[in-house]
């Protein structure tokens, strides 16, 4: 018995195949999976005008042609012919979304171009039309050149017109896949484009700005311009907008400090609440202005539609650095902190850009090390303009980000040179409405993001400040005796220093590197701590700790310091979930030995340049 003819449904994900293929099919379904991968086979039956059955096969959703999943690896194999267990397609059904067309006509372009008999089921147009786009199946027609039907899959709408057209098609076969060149992606996105404007019968005015915004922010360098400034703006406002708040907090923290002063009488409990609690504790929690303004930032440009826009422009940057474009929402989360990041690269496919983003996003300035940049740069840059209203001050930081952006990028080049050599696969991804965000989300976002702070500030950093306090305080130093030197965080401190003596690092310095594994502020606030035992109770007890620093730090040491921190080995959770999701150690003790010669020669070069330039 000779099989029956195969209809393949293939298109974007989320096109409305399933519920075309179900209106098609109605209940005369199978589904099984293809030989060896995990990906179902949804088939069903079609019976034809003229009583000929035809089966069908609703495909996995997919961008192109050039598979970044193993659902679009089967997609591809089943439309060229090579897939196990399936046969050759003989006719084509390509579901478009017509709200989003210039987007799915790219890979329709590139499925009409396998010279398969195809017919095109121009979908959702009941939800185009909703948003004020109509459009000219005709002349669609004429530019893709086969048939074009107009379907509303979810109300059956335009089915028995689709129907006919397959009756039509398949009474005269004709037949044979093209072998299938890798295609331009930009010649076919370009002509996408056009054919969707050329379509156009009516628009309404938003998705006519939506247009206008993306000629501008999508612009080949017009984009990256903004992109720039944007980011820049941000930097800048972490800073300005924070000053006012952060007074507030460094105020209460200082009464409260008094408070307990008064209160209790000289000894441990007191020194343990002011110098272990408060000095390490109250260090940190003066950041959440600035982190919240950060996030500020981040939810907006995620709720408006802004930042797939960015990943989109960052694509290209991406691929010259060997990295996969799917790489950057993973590192921009990083920007938040790695282990989220860090997870999510389970969406790239490829296990060789994964490893090789997995082992860059610790370069990505988690916002951990906000508190640690802030403390230094307000110390030891000056606030002042640098004319144009830009401050100084953010100016520094955009750079420390900079810096650690360009590590990623180099990092992951020489990665790809050596270690993760090979693999690589196309990035396509879909550009979603501009929106004003909406202030409840915002609120609730940053809400949630103070929340998460503060609970590291309660636990994780209160409970390794303590365990430095108490290192810290014993044992009691003799009189005339620096505290901090007789105690045991002494002694560890100066082993540690003997090996950062060469970048430039004071014994202060390698006291806060070991207790920073558990969190990066932990820096700021295991600075905090020891400098408040340390001065004891004299007048300096409640100077601000940058004061303090200004005093005990030149300024190549605390530039070194901040070149440190921008690829300072990583925090605990970060080696834990990197070891979780490349299933071993391996990884993992790679990733630290790198950082930590990268943030040694980092520091090291910036230390000297600066003590050659005289600062
Ligand atoms: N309003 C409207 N909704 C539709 C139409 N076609 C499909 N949908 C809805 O769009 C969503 C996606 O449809 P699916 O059929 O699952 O899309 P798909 O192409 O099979 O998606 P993948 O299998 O994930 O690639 C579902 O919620 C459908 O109900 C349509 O013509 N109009
Ligand atoms: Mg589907």
């Amino acid at each position: 018995m000779t099989p029956l003819p195969l209809v393949a449904v293939a298109g974007n994900p989320n096109a409305g195949k399933s519920a075309l293929f179900n209106a098609l099919t109605g209940a005369r379904q199978k589904v099984g999976n293809y030989p060896g991968v995990t990906v179902e086979r949804k088939s069903g039956r079609l019976v034809l005008a003229d009583g000929r059955p035809v089966e069908m096969v609703d495909l996995p959703g997919s961008y192109s042609l050039e598979p970044g999943s193993p659902d679009e690896a089967v997609t591809r194999d089943v439309l060229l012919g090579r897939q196990k267990g399936e046969r050759a397609p003989d006719a084509l059904v390509i579901v478009v979304d017509a709200s989003n067309l210039d987007n799915h006509l790219r890979f329709a372009l590139q499925l009409i171009e396998l010279g398969l008999p195809t017919i095109v089921a121009l979908n959702m147009v009941d939800l185009a039309k909703r948003d004020g786009l109509e459009l000219d199946a005709k002349v669609l027609e004429a530019e893709l050149g086969v048939p074009v039907i107009e379907t509303v899959a979810v109300r059956r709408r335009g089915i028995a017109e689709l129907q006919a057209a397959l009756d039509d098609m398949l009474s005269s076969p004709r037949c044979g896949v093209h072998e299938h060149a890798p295609s331009d992606l930009v010649r076919l996105q370009r002509r996408a484009r056009d054919i969707a404007k050329a379509a156009v019968l009516r628009e309404s005015p938003v998705r006519l700005w939506t247009h206008r915004l993306d000629s501008v922010l999508l612009h080949p360098v017009v984009g990256p311009l903004i992109l720039a400034a944007v980011l820049f703006v941000m930097f800048q406002a972490v800073f300005a907008w924070s000053e006012v708040p952060v007074s507030w907090i460094e105020s209460f923290v200082a009464w409260v400090g008094q408070g307990v002063t008064d209160l209790l009488p000289d000894g441990l409990l007191r020194s343990l609440l002011v110098d272990g609690v408060l000095g390490g504790v109250g260090a940190v929690i003066v950041f959440l202005p600035q982190i919240l303004i950060l996030f500020l930032f981040i939810l907006l440009l995620e709720a408006s539609g802004y930042m797939v826009r960015a990943a989109f422009l960052m694509d290209k940057l991406m691929h010259g650095a060997g990295l996969s474009g799917r790489a950057f929402i993973p590192l921009l989360s990083s920007f938040a902190c790695a282990v989220p990041g860090i997870m999510a690269t389970r969406t790239i496919d490829n296990p060789k850009d994964r490893l090789t983003t997995i082992l860059v996003a610790p370069l990505m300035t988690c916002s951990a090390r906000l508190p640690v940049y802030t403390l230094i740069i307000a110390a030891f840059i000056p606030d002042r303009s640098v004319g144009y209203g830009i401050g100084l001050q953010g100016l520094v930081m955009f750079g420390l980000y900079i810096a650690g952006v360009s590590g990623a990028l180099l990092a992951s080049l020489a990665l790809r040179r050596t270690i993760t050599r090979g693999g690589g696969g196309a990035f396509m991804m879909e550009l979603p409405k501009y929106q004003m965000p909406l202030l409840k989300d915002v609120v609730i976002g940053l809400y949630q993001r103070a929340v998460i702070f503060l609970k590291r500030a309660g636990t994780i950093i209160l409970g390794t400040t303590v365990l430095l306090w108490a290192l810290a305080s014993f044992p009691q130093a003799k009189p005339g005796q620096s505290q901090v030197e007789a105690s045991i965080a002494g002694h560890i401190g100066d082993g540690i220093y003997q090996v950062v003596k060469p970048i430039g690092f004071n014994r202060d310095i390698s006291l806060a590197l070991l207790p920073a594994m558990a969190a990066r502020e932990v820096a700021v606030s295991a600075i905090g701590t020891v400098y408040s035992i340390d001065s004891g109770d004299d007048a300096s007890a409640n100077v601000a700790l940058e004061d303090k620093l200004r005093g005990r730090w030149s300024l190549a040491t605390a530039l070194a310091f901040l070149a440190w921190f921008v690829f300072a080995p990583q925090c605990i959770s970060t080696i834990a979930v990197t070891r979780r999701e490349t299933n071993g150690w391996k990884w993992p003790l790679f990733m630290v030995s790198y950082l930590f010669v990268l943030a040694y020669v980092a520091a090291g070069a910036t230390y000297w340049t600066a003590v050659a330039l005289g600062l």
